[in-house]
């Protein structure tokens, strides 16, 4: 892989019940860039995050994800990898009986950071994204657009070179849409690469990037006016 790219799929293929969903795909995400995977429901979008995560495996090909091989990966390896990665999913799973501050700490507690690295870390990315004055607050005393600013800020915390973010802007309304995009914008400005999965074409025309459509298996990128 080349020391651009932070995810490098070669020839991969998943099927499922003999049907292939991804056929025999290539990608490569570059380092620092922002790309979005777009598909209709059922376009293997999901499996193809998975790949990265290592929650799937190919039945064939080769996934490449920072400079670790996924597809030789050790399992005891895993949770190395998933550090490296800054996921933003849907349903916002935070830990409901923990604060803001604590919800964030706690991605940094379980990879055995110091007591007083995890504060100052804490509080610088509750700061970027905004939410310095929330940190006592539960999430339930959230906005959903807060909730997903906390996802955002736990997933930082690791400083990872890649952020994976499927729909971060599905259940929000506009204004709290724009927000995030704002934030990813920013964060992406920052250098880290960011691939996010959406069906939101409004917010691609808004804030465009490089766009990947999933389609009968096969993956393209797709000009802005074929949206
Ligand atoms: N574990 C599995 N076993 C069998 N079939 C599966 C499995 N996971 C996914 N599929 C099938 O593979 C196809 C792609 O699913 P996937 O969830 O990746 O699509 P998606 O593009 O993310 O869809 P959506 O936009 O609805 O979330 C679907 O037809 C789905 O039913």
């Amino acid at each position: 892989m080349s020391q651009q790219s932070v995810i490098k799929f070669s020839n991969v293929t998943v099927s499922f019940d003999h049907r292939p969903v991804l056929d025999n795909i290539d990608f490569t995400l570059e380092n620092g860039e922002f790309a979005y995977l777009i598909g209709q429901t059922g376009a293997g979008k999901s499996s193809f995050l998975r790949l990265i995560y290592r929650d799937l495996l190919p039945d064939s090909g080769r996934v490449q994800v920072a400079d670790l091989d996924i597809t030789s990966l050790p399992d005891k390896k895993v949770p190395y990898l998933r550090r490296r990665l800054g996921i933003v999913f849907q349903d916002f799973q935070l830990l409901p009986d923990r604060s803001v501050y604590d919800n964030v700490a706690f991605s940094l507690q379980v990879t055995g950071e110091k007591k007083s690295y995890i504060k100052q870390r804490v509080v610088e990315v509750l700061g970027m994204v905004g939410l310095s004055h929330k940190r006592k607050n539960m999430p339930n005393d959230l906005s959903g657009g807060e909730k997903q600013r906390v996802v955002i800020a736990r997933a930082l915390a690791n400083e990872p070179r890649i952020m994976l973010a499927d729909e971060p802007t599905g259940n929000l309304d506009p204004e709290a849409s724009a927000s995030i995009m704002e934030l990813l914008k920013q964060i992406n400005n920052r250098g880290m690469a960011v691939l996010m999965v959406t069906h939101d074409y409004d917010t691609v025309k808004q804030y465009p990037y490089r766009t990947l459509k999933l389609e009968n298996g096969k993956i393209g990128d797709i000009a802005m006016d074929e949206l």
